[in-house]
């Protein structure tokens, strides 16, 4: 900050001003009046400050009177002028002569009387030595003068004394009105320096906004070059709009076509619905009719058939052994056995044959194909609603397991008639979806050994539980046995699982029991529960598949203990299943199905609404001759037998 002159600032300032100032604004040494230097000098420090702004002209003053005097006495005692330096205070004439012109005119007058009177007193000539009266008189003339001289100095001092007393009150109204300016000079520099304070803070507030600004105009730069990218895409976008606009006009052009288009295609489809529904009105129909049909051709074969298949002679079998096995007609139904007996007297040997006829006779080497088409229809009738019961009888090694579910190590080509049934009914289900059918399955699968039930659907070493077999319900006349696995199956991969793990558990048993397979019945059964929500149909059948228990017949004296009882227990079931079927035939009012647990198990299937298919299996060696000659026989009265009409388990 710039250190002004504090009488410049007030020259500046808005404050009240002393009237003795007022016109005069500037202090300056021209307008003080002459001080009394001496008595100045005793005064304060304050006053001080003061004495070193009155200008040296100020002091100058007293000595001016002095000199004055001193000039006189000079020339009254006629010695060089000594007295002006002893006074100390040394100035040059000229500057007491400004002082004298300018700061105290008032005191300049009766100084100047005096001075006259001076001037009068001296005379222009010097009195003779002698002269001394003159001389007296001169002298008394001049101390006359010089009394005057006195008295006018003492009414000048009287004067200066009061000038300088009004000096010292203006001194002193000086000295309270520099207080007060002092005091609003501090005033002012606080206030000052809080402006400056707060101009400093301005600054950096300036300074700050600037840099802001700077930040702020980065900022609108960028985005006014963000608002041009804008604006291009925006017109890009627009064009984009402009064209899709375009398309979208197109598209609705495009769309009202469709929609009439649509239209008519409806009309197409609602004729076509009605075409299809009434062509599955008649399809239905027709499937009823097929079924119809189906049954009437059942019932003319009889409700009961007998399929006869003769295996081949295996590889490790002698050719030399086989059996005299004619098929005579290409019919496929006859069968004709022949061997050399003795004549009744003895002594002449014939040709004694044996022609049987059945529903179909397969010879050695008819494949499992062929075999199953001619069961098919049978199969296809469980889901129908018909229960259906396939059974495979036959001595030891005549090709029942092989008939009915094919060698260990099956293939596609080998496999018996269960995976066959099974591949079918769940193809044929998957095709009936479309008409409105809906099927669940459920799957079991047990042997009857020696008249006790066993699950093969469980390892051996978990079966300690007793199986029964009982009816559902009382009104219900279906059967279940108790603790046996009914599994739910949706998938022919499923039921296969269930087959083979049914054959592990068996082939243990077959090691531990002495070939027990051999001597059990084993029984594959699944539910077909089938459902037409359209049509508000259910149907509820069972299709079983029995591979019964070899049917030779041992020497009696042979057998003995457990192989005895086997054969009696087999002997026991396979004669009551023909004794139920001769009932069923004869019409009898009592069926004997309790006679044993194969009849009782199958009663449902064995009736004559059911449908039942016998496979007699013969084996082709000469040996099994007698055993074979036993097949046939029974297979021919059960063949003979008409059970009545299959009826469909509809509801
Ligand atoms: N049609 C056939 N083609 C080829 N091999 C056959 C045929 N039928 C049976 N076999 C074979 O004959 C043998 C005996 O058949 P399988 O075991 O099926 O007789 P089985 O009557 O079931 O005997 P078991 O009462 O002891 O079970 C098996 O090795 C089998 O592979």
């Amino acid at each position: 900050m710039e250190n002004k002159p504090p009488f410049a600032v007030k020259a500046t300032s808005r404050l009240p001003v002393p009237s003795s100032l007022r016109n005069k604004r500037v202090l300056s040494e021209e307008n003080l009046p002459a001080i009394d230097m001496k008595r100045f000098c005793e005064s304060s420090a304050e006053e001080e400050m003061i004495h070193r702004r009155i200008p040296a002209s100020i002091a100058t003053t007293r000595p001016k009177a002095l000199a004055v005097a001193a000039v006189t006495r000079s020339q009254v005692t006629g010695r060089k002028s000594v007295s002006s330096t002893r006074s100390g205070f040394r100035a040059p004439a000229s500057s007491a002569r400004v002082v004298n012109k300018k700061a105290i005119p008032s005191i300049s007058a009766p100084r100047t009387a005096g001075s006259s009177a001076v001037v009068a007193t001296v005379p222009g000539k010097k009195r003779a030595a002698w002269d001394l009266k003159g001389q007296v008189s001169d002298m008394r003339d001049k101390v006359t003068s010089y009394k005057d001289k006195v008295h006018l100095l003492s009414g000048d001092n009287v004067q200066l004394r009061r000038n300088m007393e009004e000096m010292q009150q203006r001194l002193d109204t000086l000295r309270v009105e520099n207080k007060e300016l002092s005091s609003r000079f501090c005033m002012l520099e606080t206030d000052m320096k809080t402006v400056q304070e707060k101009l400093q803070q301005s600054i950096h507030q300036v300074k700050e906004l600037t840099s802001l600004s700077t930040g702020q105009k980065q900022q609108i730069t960028d985005q006014l070059q963000t608002i041009q990218e804008l604006q291009e895409a925006k017109q890009s976008l627009c064009r984009l709009l402009d064209s899709a606009e375009l398309k979208l006009k197109q598209a609705e052009q495009e769309n009202s076509h469709l929609r009439d288009e649509t239209k008519a295609r409806r009309a197409q489809i609602g004729d076509l619905q009605q075409e299809i529904q009434e062509k599955e009105e008649k399809l239905h129909m027709q499937e009823m009719d097929r079924r119809h049909l189906h049954n009437v051709i059942q019932e003319l074969k009889g409700n009961i058939r007998v399929f006869c298949r003769v295996r081949p002679l295996l590889k490790s079998e002698d050719q030399k052994n086989l059996d005299q096995i004619h098929f005579p007609l290409q019919d496929k139904k006859s069968l004709v056995l022949s061997r050399t007996e003795e004549s009744h007297i003895g002594r002449e040997k014939e040709d004694v044959k044996y022609d049987f006829s059945f529903d179909h006779v397969f010879p050695p080497l008819s494949s499992q194909a062929e075999v199953f088409e001619e069961i098919s229809l049978l199969v296809q009738s469980a889901l129908d609603g018909y229960h259906v019961c396939i059974f495979a009888y036959g001595q030891t090694g005549s090709g029942k397991t092989y008939t009915m579910e094919g060698p260990d190590d099956m293939a596609d080509e080998t496999m018996g008639m269960i995976p066959r049934a099974v591949d079918q009914i769940f193809q044929h289900a998957a095709e009936l979806k479309s008409r409105g059918w809906t099927y669940k399955f459920t799957a079991n699968f047990l042997e009857i050994y020696n008249e006790t039930l066993q699950d093969l659907l469980v390892k051996r070493s978990e079966k300690n539980v007793d199986y029964e077999i009982k009816r559902v319900s009382a009104t219900n006349e279906e059967l279940h046995v108790t603790n046996l696995q009914y599994v739910a199956v949706a998938s022919k991969e499923e039921v296969y699982k269930l087959l083979h793990s049914a054959k592990m558990n068996r082939s243990v048993a077959k090691t531990s029991l002495n070939d027990r397979s051999s001597r059990s019945h084993s029984i594959f059964q699944l539910r077909i529960e089938g459902r037409n929500e359209m049509r508000d149909l259910k149907t509820n059948a069972v299709l079983s598949l029995v591979d019964l228990a070899g049917s030779e017949r041992l020497d009696k004296s042979l057998s003995k203990g457990d192989r005895l009882k086997e054969t009696q227990a087999i002997n026991s079931s396979l004669s009551n299943l023909g004794l139920v079927i001769t009932s069923l035939s004869n019409k009898d009012t009592h069926i004997p199905y309790r006679n044993s647990k194969l009849t009782y198990l199958l009663q449902n299937s064995l009736r004559g609404n059911s449908k039942m298919l016998m496979f007699v299996n013969i084996s082709p060696l000469g040996e099994n001759f007698s055993e074979s000659l036993n097949s046939l026989r029974f297979a021919s009265k059960v063949n003979e037998c008409v059970v009545g009409t299959a009826q469909v388990n509809r509801k």
